[in-house]
């Protein structure tokens, strides 16, 4: 079938170009030597309809011409407006054709019934007809909009079929003013989930705006797999693998900042990667996903206060200069403060667009951030490119940090900051007879390695609360050595070769009494069964494992093997083996999946021989 419509219920245009093989006037003299028909142009172009050709003396068939238009032939004076007459009797009834056949496609296309895609434009359609199309779109829509049928119009403008995606589903409510239309234009697809108004909504599947993207916008929200390796890839440093003490998942807060103007310093420290929209803007500029000052036309530099999450040892910087490209700042150094009491210093709100005031300027100068020790020197900075916009900073360091100052010179972008490091905390507070989760990273414990971070790193299973998603949780890829048949043993544990593990070192040396593994969101990813294995190790010792890949025979046996559930928190206690003090921990999981959440509860135990803790590490990953 013709995307016009079928050929024999009238011809296929949308276009007003038209042409007829025609009788001239010069044609109707006797004496005329034209060989050919001549040709009658309305308009040029393509035809849309095989012409009509008159040979030379032939009385066209004007009966019908006759009965619609009470036409009258024969006066030569009058031929010229006859012949006139009948093609615009043709042209009359091929649009007709053209507006009955693009109105029941648009009907077919507007009703939720329909099945969806089969209306796609035909693979010969050309730009023309395309623009035909489109043309009779817009008049279609301005005829629903007088007729008051809004909604319809806006399904037809977004070219998006209604009952697609059903508005009062959405999570929230659209402004009163705000139309379909207009909603899903602000729609952008971006690395998980859609962006809208400056927010990254992640609502996607309940709403069906997923399918709606890839039927309607055509946009590829999947990009191509881009192969990772599960261990660090080259020339990257080591400190990555520590935790990032100033994300905010963990509490980081941006307490400061000299200039908001196009993007607020708080985006420093969202744990997201950032993110890039060609079309995104504010009212203030470019939107960006960092923090981006407005270019300075005053004396100084910008600057901003950081308070961490956890406090802790610092070992290295990445200043992610991400999509800042014309934009990033140039050179930054970073200071760092330990300060005794929280400062009454706060950001609230969307800052976009704004700047310290009087008072806040004031408040801060307390804090004498100026002369706090440098971490990093002023030290240039790459721009926001793929392959270089990482600005690594390692860090010597042998103090508690609770703030850091990051100096832009004199102005720019950054998209984020990432702090790495090993919580501290004071454990002269903690009284001897409490539990506390030892491997928690607020009380500074740390991964040491694993054999395999595919969808999710295992720090994650230390961080606060309760995974928020599965992004949230350590998760390996399959492991292709599973057998092609599975089986179990008497208590249901797959019988599989493989395994996958990661290593912790406690914030404390403690004795384990209670262990929770939480596979919050694994569902069909959980892995089969779990075990885990503990001991103590000396900083040599540590160093030692780290350099042979944890294959450390020192350790036993805490947890025997568990069967384990999806989507759920497991608590093990009479489970437990019984366990001196230990320093180190591995979970082992069969044979590959997620775990969100890793507690160990326990008691610290003084401090006279686990060196590995509370010394500053020097082992290389
Ligand atoms: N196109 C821009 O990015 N311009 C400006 N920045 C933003 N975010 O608009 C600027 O001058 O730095």
């Amino acid at each position: 079938m013709d995307q016009f419509g079928d050929r024999e219920a009238g011809p296929p245009s949308g276009n007003t170009d038209i042409q007829i093989k025609a009788q001239s006037v010069e044609d109707e003299r006797p004496d005329s030597h034209a060989p050919e028909p001549s040709y009658l142009f309305i308009n040029s172009g393509q035809s849309m309809f095989d012409p009509i050709t008159f040979k030379k003396g032939e009385i066209p068939d004007y009966q019908k011409v006759h009965e619609r238009s009470e036409i009258t032939i024969g006066q030569s004076s009058q031929h010229h407006e006859t012949q006139l007459d009948f093609i615009f009797v043709l042209l009359e009834e091929n649009i007709i054709t053209f507006v009955k056949n693009e109105l029941k496609r648009i009907q077919r296309a507007l009703s939720p019934d329909y099945p969806e895609c089969s209306e796609s434009p035909g693979e010969n359609e050309d730009e023309e007809q395309r623009r035909s199309r489109e043309a009779f779109m817009k008049i279609t829509q301005d005829f629903l909009r007088k007729m008051k049928q809004e909604e319809l119009a806006d399904c037809l403008q977004s070219g998006y079929r209604q009952g697609l995606l059903d508005l009062k589903t959405l999570p929230f409510a659209l402004p009163s003013e705000y139309s379909f239309g207009t909603f899903l234009e602000d729609l952008h697809p971006v690395k998980g989930g859609l962006w809208w108004r400056g927010e990254i909504k992640t609502w996607s599947e309940e709403v069906g705006i997923e399918s709606l993207l890839r039927n309607k916008l055509q946009l590829n929200v999947s990009n191509m797999a881009e192969r990772k390796t599960t261990l660090k890839a080259a020339g990257e440093p080591d400190f990555l693998q520590f935790n990032d003490l100033a994300c905010e998942a963990v509490g980081g807060r941006v307490i400061f900042a000299t200039d908001e103007w196009f993007a607020q310093a708080a985006n420093l420290l969202k744990r997201e990667p950032p993110q890039f929209i060609a079309s995104a803007f504010t009212e203030f500029g470019k939107w960006m996903d960092g923090w981006e000052t407005r270019r300075k036309r005053i004396p100084g530099q910008d600057w901003c206060i950081i308070q961490l999450g956890v406090p802790g040892l610092i070992y290295g910087f990445d200043v992610d200069t991400s999509f800042f490209t014309g934009n990033h700042s140039p050179f930054a150094s970073i200071q760092a403060g330990c300060l005794n009491e929280t400062p009454n210093l706060a950001l609230d709100g969307d800052r976009t667009g704004m700047a310290a005031s009087e008072s806040q300027l004031a408040a801060v100068a307390k804090l004498g951030s100026e002369a706090w020790p440098e971490l990093v020197g002023v030290s240039q900075l790459k721009p926001g490119y793929s392959d270089c916009c990482h600005n690594y900073f390692t860090v010597n360091f042998n103090s508690r940090v609770t703030h850091l100052r990051l100096n832009m010179y004199p102005d720019g972008g950054i998209a984020r900051l990432r702090v790495y490091g090993v919580g501290q905390r004071d454990w002269s507070s903690v009284p001897l007879d409490q539990d506390v989760d030892l491997v928690a990273l607020t009380n500074g414990g740390v991964g040491l390695g694993y054999s395999d971070a595919h969808f999710g790193h295992p720090r994650n299973m230390i961080g606060l609360g309760r995974a928020v998603n599965m992004a949230d949780g350590w998760e390996t890829a399959r492991r292709l050595d599973r057998p092609k048949h599975l089986e179990v043993d008497q208590r249901g544990i797959l019988q599989v070769p493989g395994w996958e593990w990661a290593v912790f070192r406690l914030g404390h040396p403690g004795v384990i009494s209670r262990i929770e593994v939480d596979t919050n969101h694994f569902k069909g990813n959980f892995p089969d069964s779990c075990r885990i294995e503990a001991c103590c190790l000396t900083s040599e010792e540590e160093a030692q494992c780290i350099r042979s890949k944890w294959n450390s025979g020192k350790w036993q046996v805490l947890l025997p093997p568990q069967k384990l559930r999806p989507h759920h928190i497991h608590l093990y206690q009479a489970e437990l083996n019984p366990s001196p003090p230990v320093t180190h921990v591995r979970l082992i999981i069969s044979p590959d999946g997620g775990v969100s959440r890793l507690r160990l509860w326990g008691r610290p135990t003084p401090t006279t021989a686990a060196p590995a803790i509370q010394k500053r590490t020097v082992s290389k990953l």
